[in-house]
């Protein structure tokens, strides 16, 4: 652990033993966290391995990703934590061919494509690049121009009669900038950072700053650029990391491996018998009374010996809501339903790697990757996207190759998602002849499926809050966090660990003062 994170044996909480209940980036952050103020954790993973969604492979001389495959440094907690495991010198940028990148955001970070007409057609990601972009037509661009006089109010009182239903991304973004925006731009955004499509996704939940700018400005251009400038006037928030750049400013990165090494760094210093793998949680109980350590805990391995009676202070809870629903918990000696959990849809997800020699892609594409909108389906396109893995961090596959990662199913096709590595083989090699021009079949394939991938943030995500909520409040010493939580991405999962944390070590310190005669306090 860094020279910053040493146990603070002098807090109350020192000695203190909290179960962490999963061992993918939430739950190592959390744990982490916890035991640089010298709290005792115990990880629980019901896997063979940690990391959860992140998952690297070494392979022949190939390197990929199955489960995410970049980050980003928005969240303060991940600048700490790259800092304090020693990560900045193996974080791995995505490639550039252009010496000006040392100063500037990289070039080919930028190259994002998204299809229209049967084409990649870059993102634009400046006013200027949006006016001379063929991905929007001219009507389009003045909507955007104009959005702060022609944006219209949402008006859902008349449509909906369910509160608790809010708006969708599709309404507000419809409101703001028009169909077209909407089928081009945030269709095929939400596709490659949540799988799912716009009309079921709640705005309030996928975009809670865009939500609140509303809120406050009306218009989404007016308030961004006032927020911008808000931004820049206060300097304080910046950071330095240590390596002298500004921290976040360099967009998305991996690490020279892959992503798993973010799991693994986290958990270097937990013992074998801090961190059980193969140790499924099926129980937990809250017993009432005077006693420290309140609760116990048993979990299951593959041969299925259980062990029980494990006792803590606390417990994080990191795995999957719908893995939370099936544990049973006990409180003061009486059942605890978890009946009040509603029941959350997941997007299923295949993901395809490909290598194709070079001499086979007639027309290769430098960037981050390509989107196809649904609407483009209707022009044989059954994907819904594919990251340029090679292209972005060179040293993943031999030079002669291109390895690519395609994304199949998610709201749009769910029934594909399911389908054979044969079948999606096929699909695969059929969309990117169109983009890349690419003839022949395919090196080497292989096949992720991930059932669950991520949770829907649907419309009525309101009650998933409220349902967790309850958890924590009837529960004492108990907390959820993870990607079900304020967001998807591996840094906002990061940030939830690492709240969870924090809210830990408060309650451990009221509980002690709690204990402590009146006049010690
Ligand atoms: C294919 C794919 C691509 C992605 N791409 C990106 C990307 O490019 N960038 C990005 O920022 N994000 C990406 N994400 C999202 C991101 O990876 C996840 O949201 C994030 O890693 C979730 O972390 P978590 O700790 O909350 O949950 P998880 O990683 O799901 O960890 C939960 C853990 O709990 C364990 N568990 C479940 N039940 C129990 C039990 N009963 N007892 C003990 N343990 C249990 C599970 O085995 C699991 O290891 C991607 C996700 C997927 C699936
Ligand atoms: C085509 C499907 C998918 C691609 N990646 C994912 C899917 C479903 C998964 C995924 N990618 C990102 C996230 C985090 C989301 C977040 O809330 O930040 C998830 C769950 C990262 C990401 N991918 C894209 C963007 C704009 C982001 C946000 C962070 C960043 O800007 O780097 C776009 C994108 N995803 C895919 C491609 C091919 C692509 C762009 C061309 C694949």
């Amino acid at each position: 652990m860094a020279s910053n994170a040493v146990a603070d044996h002098d807090k109350p909480v020192s000695g203190k033993r909290v179960a962490v209940v999963g061992a993918g980036v939430s739950g190592l952050a959390a744990a982490y966290k916890l035991k640089s103020k010298g709290v005792n954790v115990t990880v629980f993973e019901a896997d063979g391995r940690v990391g959860g969604k992140l998952r690297s492979v070494m392979h022949n001389g190939l390197i990929w990703d199955e489960g995410a495959n970049t980050m980003t440094e928005a969240e303060p907690e991940v600048g700490s934590l790259l800092d304090d495991l020693g990560l900045r010198e193996k974080q791995q940028f995505v490639s550039t061919f252009h010496a000006l990148s040392i100063m500037f955001q990289p070039l080919s970070q930028k190259k994002r494509y998204i299809v229209r007409n049967g084409l990649p057609v870059m993102i634009p990601t400046n006013p200027i690049a949006l006016v001379t972009s063929s991905v929007l037509s001219t009507q389009s661009k003045f909507q955007i121009l104009l959005e702060p006089f022609l944006w219209k109010k949402n008006d859902s009182s008349s449509k909906v009669s369910d509160a608790s239903v809010v708006e969708s991304v599709s309404g507000f973004f419809q409101r703001h900038f028009g169909q077209e925006v909407v089928d081009y731009l945030i269709d095929p955004f939400m596709g490659g950072t949540s799988a799912a499509d716009p009309e079921s996704l709640s705005m309030k939940h996928s975009f809670p700053d865009l939500w609140n700018i509303e809120k406050s400005f009306g218009s989404i251009i007016v308030g961004a650029i006032r927020s911008k400038f808000a931004a820049k006037g206060s300097k304080n928030g910046e950071t330095k990391s240590s390596t002298g750049t500004k921290k976040g400013s360099r967009g998305s990165f991996s690490f020279k491996g892959g992503m798993q090494i973010l799991p693994d760094m986290l958990c270097k210093d937990l013992s074998r018998e801090d961190l059980n793998l193969d140790s499924k949680v099926l129980s937990l109980s809250y017993n009432t009374g005077p006693r420290e350590e309140n609760w116990s805990l048993s979990c299951v391995s593959h041969n299925e010996t259980q062990r029980q009676n494990l006792h803590y202070d606390a417990v994080v809870m990191t795995a999957p809501l719908c893995n939370v629903k099936e544990m049973k918990v006990m409180k003061g000696g009486e059942p605890f339903k978890l009946n009040f959990l509603p029941e959350i849809k997941y997007m299923p997800l295949s993901v395809i790697i490909t290598t194709f020699t070079k001499e086979k892609v007639k027309r290769p594409l430098e960037g981050f990757g390509v989107l196809i909108p649904s609407i483009e389906q209707k022009h044989g396109f059954k994907t819904l996207g594919t990251l340029f893995s090679s292209m972005m961090f060179p040293d993943r596959c031999p030079s002669d190759l291109h390895l690519y990662t395609t994304f199949i199913g998610g709201s749009r096709n769910q029934e594909l998602a399911k389908a054979s590595t044969d079948e999606l083989k096929q699909v695969v090699t059929s969309d990117l002849q169109r983009l890349l021009g690419i003839e022949g079949e395919p090196v080497f394939v292989n096949h992720v499926y991930w059932n669950k991938a991520f949770p829907l943030y649907d419309r009525s995500y309101d009650s998933v809050m409220e349902a967790i909520d309850k958890m924590e409040k009837d529960l004492p010493g108990f907390f959820y966090a993870g990607n079900h939580r304020g967001g998807l991405s591996v840094g906002k999962s990061i940030a939830s660990g690492c709240k969870a944390a924090d809210l830990v070590i408060s309650y451990l310190e009221s509980c002690s003062n709690d204990n402590k005669p009146e006049d010690s306090l």
